[in-house]
């Protein structure tokens, strides 16, 4: 694995763009783009694409602008045909952003022709893609038909969960010992003991799960654990007299909430927020997610990394024989998308109804149709075995 090194942890040494060009090297996993389609070639989507860290955002536009642009309010959609209204022309631009990202269902044959002869090894995202998004993230439970989908496919699919939460509390969400799972944006992962990942690494130690059974715990942020404890209780201090502001410790990151903060005081959040970090500059960053600013270790670990850690963990790393599937709704996936499109290996599956840039190659609109993708590859499997 490609990890620089200093002073005992990965350091971040470039804030990478988020999207790069989705045309080109990639032609034996594009999906299927059905000719004739009906809308206009003149039609373009304009999605801003990220290149920039989000405080370079907020130094450029201010933080309210730069909170809203990755928090876009919430769509109006028609009831019969699911198409955004507030656009100038909605219908045309979801079937465009459609042809971009087809959906996974729609495609499911495609995507079962690509997997024939290969494992597929399933990589799920938590809040988001299998619980919804609510208002309260102490109450994002995962529906009993999710949990039993999920449950279902892991019986024929090597399946991790890679989270933001931490690693303890999305268990506790999801609860299935069978799984994988990697909390902390991927900084805190349990996996299988293989000696060719562990040995000598010095963010590796054997642990042992809730079963007993031996684990691999590699946590490259360690060191950080006193500083993120130190900026998680500055902020909740901070924060305390903005109405709705929440402050989540998610181990190895914090999570700062604004979804239930009145839109005239978003920028006094991201101000709390600068003002606790300022003096861990060099040792922390900042970025944004659904609702959420968080604060994370700076150092080169992302769901991404995570995901080529656990397949080289699991012994799947050999994109020959197998085919990687990641599902994830919100930036920090786009991390994974991008590792499997680079690859040429497997697929992203983004979870959104809104168009949006991405480094996916399919969609599903939310999670009741993640469950539905889980529910058919379980089905499929099932017949491909009769
Ligand atoms: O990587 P994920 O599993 O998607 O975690 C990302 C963040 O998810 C949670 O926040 C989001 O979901 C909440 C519950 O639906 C919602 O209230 C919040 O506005 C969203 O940002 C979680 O609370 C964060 O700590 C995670 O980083």
């Amino acid at each position: 694995m490609d990890l620089k090194s200093s002073h005992g942890a990965p350091v971040l040494t470039d804030s990478a763009p988020l999207s790069k060009s989705r045309l080109g090297g990639h032609h034996g996993l594009l999906p299927y783009s059905p000719s004739g389609a009906p809308f206009s070639k003149n039609l373009r989507l304009s999605i801003p694409k990220k290149k920039f860290g989000f405080l370079d955002d907020v130094r450029s536009i201010g933080w309210l602008d730069a909170m809203k642009s990755s928090s876009p309010p919430h769509k109006t959609f028609n009831k019969d045909s699911n198409i955004d209204l507030s656009s100038p022309d909605p219908e045309a631009a979801s079937l465009t952003w459609l042809l971009k990202f087809p959906s996974a269902l729609a495609s499911f044959e495609q995507i079962a022709n690509f997997a024939k002869g290969k494992r597929i090894a399933l990589f799920l995202d938590y809040d988001g893609t299998l619980s919804p998004i609510v208002e309260n993230p102490d109450n994002a439970v995962m529906s009993d038909d999710m949990r039993s989908a999920v449950k279902n496919v892991a019986k024929y699919f090597p399946t991790a969960i890679i989270s933001g939460r931490s690693r303890d509390k999305v268990y506790e969400f999801v609860g299935l010992t069978e799984l994988y799972y990697a909390g902390s944006h991927g900084m805190d992962i349990a996996s299988p003991v293989r000696q060719s990942i562990s040995d000598d690494d010095p963010h590796c130690i054997k642990s042992t799960d809730t079963q007993g059974n031996e684990v691999n715990l590699f946590q490259p942020a360690r060191e950080f654990l006193p500083v993120i404890d130190e900026v998680f209780s500055s902020l909740v201090k901070s924060t305390e007299d903005i109405k709705g502001a929440t402050v989540e410790n998610n181990k190895f990151c914090v999570s700062v909430h604004f979804r239930n903060v009145d839109e005239d005081k978003w920028e006094a959040v991201g101000e709390c927020v600068e003002d606790v970090i300022k003096k861990y500059e060099d040792r922390l960053r900042l970025t944004q997610g659904r609702k959420v600013l968080e604060i994370r270790p700076k150092i080169d670990w992302d769901k991404g990394k995570a995901l080529v850690f656990l397949l080289e963990s699991l012994g799947l790393s050999n994109c020959d024989d197998v085919l990687p599937i990641y599902v994830g709704d919100d930036r920090t996936d786009e991390d994974a998308f991008k590792v499997l499109r680079d690859r040429n290996c497997g697929y992203g599956i983004l979870v959104s109804k809104a168009p949006k840039e991405s480094d996916a190659y399919y969609s599903l609109r939310d999670p009741s149709e993640v469950m539905e993708f889980l529910k058919s590859l379980v089905t499929w499997k099932q017949s491909s075995v009769l």
